[in-house]
């Protein structure tokens, strides 16, 4: 059956032919993002949604999301998706990182010559019939000071363009590598620097902890008398009152913003004041950017859906649509893995230790690794899931350490599950050969060949004669079918292991039974 997306926010049509003819069903909708409670009701329709900033992704959206895959984001920002809980359900979320930067850039660098001339009050004015020349002194951008804030995307675009106007161009961004500051041709200053030598201010960074009101009433204070401040990125980034407090004393000379600390901004302390120009969050707001981004987050959103490939997912690592078909079994073997370490340990976890020797190692191992902790997982929380493992892992304070070896050893991929328990370290390997079918290759340095079925019973004995009859025979006696029978040993009489797919579950007595035979240290009953 084909998948169904369902698009709840004003996305250009393009999105639509790409979603149908990629042959996934898809309900344009392009105002319900704004009824949360339709939306809620709804959702569990559909395998993903596209949306822009209107649609707010809450965890009580989400918990009704019952098929939900993927969430894909036509757009850079996904401060309206509840990242956290979407990553806990196993959902993809994903935006378009570049599809609109050129446009963003434009309109912070339109609103910077907007605030330089005071064209909006000028307009306004002129077509009022008042003909007020000597009311609008504006002031030149040619070797003025500007600072940007963030220099990522965005931010370098409009360093470039800046530099292109004759502007004199600072940089504040603690990620921004001296050699990257010289390729932009961009001066990198601490905050305190940009704000006492900048012209204009423009903002070009993320919300976050870090970021939330970067310009406050103290920042402010800082900057130099004159100061005209951009803030295209997000609102909260300025503290709007102390903003508007600045402009009042006449300190800050004027501000132009396109997003505001609360949107739709239908009333704002910014509003209203003659030296301001504000736009309702058009930074993305042309026709080619809202074109790019829609067929992106369609082919995107399309390729994970039909092919399980993933890209500019902000929740998981990449994987190309060539990729998908060669890891898929790789996953299939990390999360069994993972699955049947998982449900032999017992006691205080310390550290998991996934490695990768040979042409596997040179694979998605991150995505590898989340499938591991999430097999690993299951087995104690039933939640977890490949996108979310990771994080849970670390909430519980497991440490997962991740090994590669390039160089191929007996097999041409391997990947081992270590798993580090208090006074026990336990560890499996297996691999997949070119029938595409995970296989169990070796349990604590025994050897064997065993697929995974979806019963099994593990058993550690002692290497003497007599235990397969004694098993088998328990097991007939109680009407059980051996599907599989797969041994190996560490030497003849020592340590052995026996891993055994049954048709059926394994009843409680006959698991007592088995135990109870003379060879055998401990059996354990696996699902897979
Ligand atoms: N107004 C609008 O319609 C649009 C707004 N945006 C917003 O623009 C912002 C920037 O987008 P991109 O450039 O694509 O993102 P990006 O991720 O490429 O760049 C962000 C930059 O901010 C820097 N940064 C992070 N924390 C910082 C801190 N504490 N101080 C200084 N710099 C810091 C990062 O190092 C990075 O270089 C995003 O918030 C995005 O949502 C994006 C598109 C349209
Ligand atoms: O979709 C929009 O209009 C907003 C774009 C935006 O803010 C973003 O991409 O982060």
């Amino acid at each position: 059956m084909a998948p169904k997306v369902l698009i709840s926010d004003a996305l250009s049509p393009a999105a639509v032919q790409i979603f149908k003819d990629r042959g996934v069903e898809v309900d344009f909708q392009p105002n319900l993002g704004k009824d949360k409670d339709k939306l809620a009701e709804i959702i569990g329709h559909y395998d993903g949604l596209a949306i822009r900033s209107a649609t707010k992704v809450t965890p009580k959206i989400l918990q009704n999301a019952k098929k939900l895959k993927v969430i894909g984001r036509a757009g850079i920002g996904v401060d309206n998706v509840d990242i956290p809980a979407a990553t806990a359900k196993g959902i993809i979320v994903m935006n378009t990182p570049f599809g609109n930067s050129i446009t963003t850039a434009e309109h912070a660098i339109t609103l910077m010559l907007a605030l330089a001339r005071e064209i909006p009050a000028a307009d306004q004015s002129t077509q009022a019939g008042k003909w007020e020349k000597n009311r609008f002194m504006g002031v030149e951008i040619t070797g003025k000071t500007l600072g940007v804030i963030g220099a990522g995307n965005i931010g370098s675009i409009v360093i470039d363009r800046a530099l292109g106007l004759r502007m004199r161009v600072i940089a504040y961004d603690p990620f921004l590598s001296p050699e990257r500051a010289v390729e932009l041709g961009v001066e990198k200053v601490e905050l305190e620097e940009l704000l006492k030598r900048a012209d204009f201010i423009t903002l070009h960074t993320p919300l976050t902890e870090k970021t939330k009101n970067i310009l406050d009433a103290k920042a402010l204070a800082m900057t130099k008398k004159g100061v005209r401040i951009i803030n295209c990125a997000r609102g909260g980034l300025v503290d709007e009152a102390a903003l508007r407090a600045t402009l009042d004393s006449g300190h800050v000379a004027g501000a132009a913003f396109d997003v505001f600390s609360t949107e739709p901004a239908n009333e704002n302390p910014l509003f209203g004041q003659p030296n301001v120009i504000c736009t309702p969050h058009l930074g993305a707001a042309t026709s080619e950017a809202q074109e790019n981004v829609a067929l992106q987050v369609a082919d995107q959103m399309s390729d994970y859906l039909l092919r399980g490939a993933i890209s500019n997912a902000v929740n998981f690592p990449s994987i190309t649509a060539e990729e998908a078909p060669r890891l898929k079994p790789f996953i299939e073997l990390a999360e069994k893995l993972g699955s049947f370490a998982g449900q032999l340990t017992e006691g205080d976890l310390k550290k998991i230790q996934i490695s990768y020797e040979g042409h596997v190692a040179q694979m998605k191992t991150k995505a590898l690794t989340s499938a591991a902790v999430a097999g690993f997982l299951r087995p104690m929380l039933q939640d977890v899931n490949v996108v979310s493992a990771p994080i849970v892992a670390k909430e519980r304070g497991i440490i997962v350490e991740e090994v590669t070896r390039e160089a191929a050893g007996d097999y041409e991929s391997l990947i081992t599950v270590t798993v580090f328990t208090d006074g026990v370290t336990r560890n499996v390997s297996g691999t997949v050969f070119a029938d595409a079918r995970p296989r169990i290759v070796n349990i604590k340095g025994i050897r064997m060949d065993a697929e995974f079925g979806h019963s099994m019973i593990y058993i550690t004995n002692l290497d003497k004669p007599g235990f397969i009859g004694k098993f088998s025979g328990t097991m007939g006696d109680a009407g059980i079918n051996i599907a599989t029978f797969h041994v190996g040993r560490e030497a003849p009489g020592g340590n052995a292991v026996a891993l055994i797919e049954i048709d059926g579950e394994m009843p409680p007595k006959v698991l007592e039974a088995v135990r109870a035979l003379p060879q055998v240290q401990s059996a354990k009953p696996l699902k897979f």
